[in-house]
């Protein structure tokens, strides 16, 4: 019988199965940020542990960084100390630290992908739970906790119980305006915010095989959202030209050997599945939320649902209605915009900013509506503005800034006030996860972002399209 990709990174990577019935899994790359490694960097110390394997551990700062300003000290003072505090455990344990201003900070999961860390077959770990974006490459990728992050720090491995596979399969081909955000909002609506709970998610079929890097990464971002343990896609040559020339691949002869691998860690074709799942992309509509957890989208062009309409979601329909004002049975379009982000480890790449561009161009954001774009690194931010796409943010009259997570958790300065809806390009929209607690959050693709700016209402993105 043939084996899952997960099976063989399992495979190479188990160095010994505990009596708990867990694997200790050595981990290929551990990825850290300010926000959760300063307490594990202490355990360690106190312990009198060294780093394991600092050059297999990558650090980069993004969640408390301002996208105004540059200056340092940071004006907010626990954000400084959390700055200061990488840069001291990054520099006495010899980590390498991609720091603000270096030309290669950003989101963490935008940073491993873009310098090609991240590849094929590997384990990587990160205190963040959006670590299965990684799994675009082929990688088993998944977050962990401040306990987890002392163990990887100190012996570079990590007892893990083995999660199922859950095969989704993406069939057909999308229409106008449909992205990655868009299947993985319809399949978390499908499956619900806890139906991938003890699964890995294996995005396979043609329309995933079409998708660019980015696009997986999308895709791979939301698996946790949907309740996963990690979300892949099996390497194939898309994956392999995309680190062709990246900064930490392999080059030369050795690239081409490492390609080889990397192929071969795809699933064979009679793997065995503990479930399987399938849904076609020319059915789907683009999609938008209206409720207070990801699961709760629905297509733009649909009525918002009765909560009686959910058999086991009812309350926390009738919680989220209540929280976004918004009304059971009349159309998602034409939902009042305060505020549009663009921005997040789910849609802050290029493309993800070429597509909103490609909507804005020509256009005026609607008068009262604070619209900005966040790249999701300063890599992002250089090649954007290589081909003008700030200028084309800043003719349309949103705010372009420097690159960070920013406003798809507000743990900086840029948050929602009051009652503010946002239309968001990020992947939670829980209460107050925009920094005010009666903020309103709605996911949708950036190219929708745009759009619902250029109206000052919730639209469909396909009427601004070609
Ligand atoms: C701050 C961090 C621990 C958190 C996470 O784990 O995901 C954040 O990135 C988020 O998106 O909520
Ligand atoms: S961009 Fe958002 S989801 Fe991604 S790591 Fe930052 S806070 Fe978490």
């Amino acid at each position: 019988m043939g084996k899952t990709l997960l099976d063989k990174v399992w495979d190479l990577h188990r160095t010994a199965t505990l009596p708990s019935g867990e694997d200790q899994l050595f981990i290929g790359l551990h990825l850290i940020h300010e926000v959760t490694s300063p307490q594990a960097f202490a355990m360690i110390q106190e312990r009198g542990c060294a780093v394991s394997r600092p050059d297999l551990t990558v650090a980069t700062v993004d969640h408390i960084v301002p996208t105004r300003s540059v200056s340092r000290p940071l004006e907010d003072e626990l954000a400084e100390e959390m700055l200061r505090a990488l840069e001291r455990n990054t520099a006495e344990n010899g980590i390498r630290f991609f720091n603000w201003g270096s030309g290669k900070q950003g989101i963490v999961h935008v940073v491993g992908p873009e310098q090609g860390l991240t590849q094929p077959g590997m384990t990587i770990v990160c205190g963040d739970s959006h670590t299965a974006t990684h799994g675009a490459f082929g990688a088993i990728a998944f977050g962990i906790g401040t306990s987890q992050i002392r163990d990887v720090l100190a012996t570079q491995t990590l007892a893990v119980g083995k999660p199922k596979v859950r095969r989704i399969v993406f069939t057909g081909a999308p229409g106008k305006g449909v992205s990655a955000k868009d299947y993985i909002l319809a399949l978390i609506a499908r499956l619900g915010v806890n139906g991938g709970i003890g699964y890995a998610y294996e995005y396979a079929g043609e329309a995933i095989e079409a998708l660019d890097m980015e696009g997986r990464l999308t895709l791979c971002n939301m698996s946790i959202e949907g309740g996963a343990k990690c979300g892949y896609v099996n390497p194939d040559r898309v994956t392999v030209e995309y680190l062709r020339g990246k900064p930490f691949a392999p080059s030369g002869p050795a690239f081409e050997q490492a390609a080889e691998f990397w192929l071969s860690m795809a699933s064979d074709p009679d793997a065995c599945y503990d479930d399987e799942v399938s849904i076609d992309v020319s059915s789907l509509e683009p999609q938008v939320t209206w409720g207070i957890n990801p699961g709760q989208g629905i297509a733009v062009t649909a009525s918002l649902p009765f909560p009686e309409s959910f058999p086991d979601g009812a309350e926390t329909a009738r919680a989220a209605y209540a929280h976004m004002g918004l009304t059971p049975g009349k159309p998602i379009i034409g939902t009042k915009i305060d505020v549009a982000f663009i921005g997040s480890c789910t849609n802050g790449r290029l493309s993800d900013l070429r597509s909103a561009a490609g909507i804005l161009k020509g256009r005026r954001v609607a008068p009262g509506v604070r619209a900005f774009v966040v790249p999701g690194s300063e890599q992002v931010k250089a090649a954007a503005e290589l081909e003008g796409l700030d200028r084309i943010f800043m003719d349309a009259g949103f705010e372009w800034r420097g690159a960070g997570c920013s406003m798809c958790l507000a743990m900086n300065p840029d948050r929602l006030s009051g009652r503010e809806l946002s239309a968001s390009s990020s992947n939670r929209n829980f209460i107050g996860r925009q920094g005010s607690a009666s903020g309103r959050t709605m996911l949708m693709s950036p190219a929708m972002v745009a759009a619902a700016a250029v109206r000052g209402e919730i639209c469909d993105v396909r009427e601004y399209m070609p």
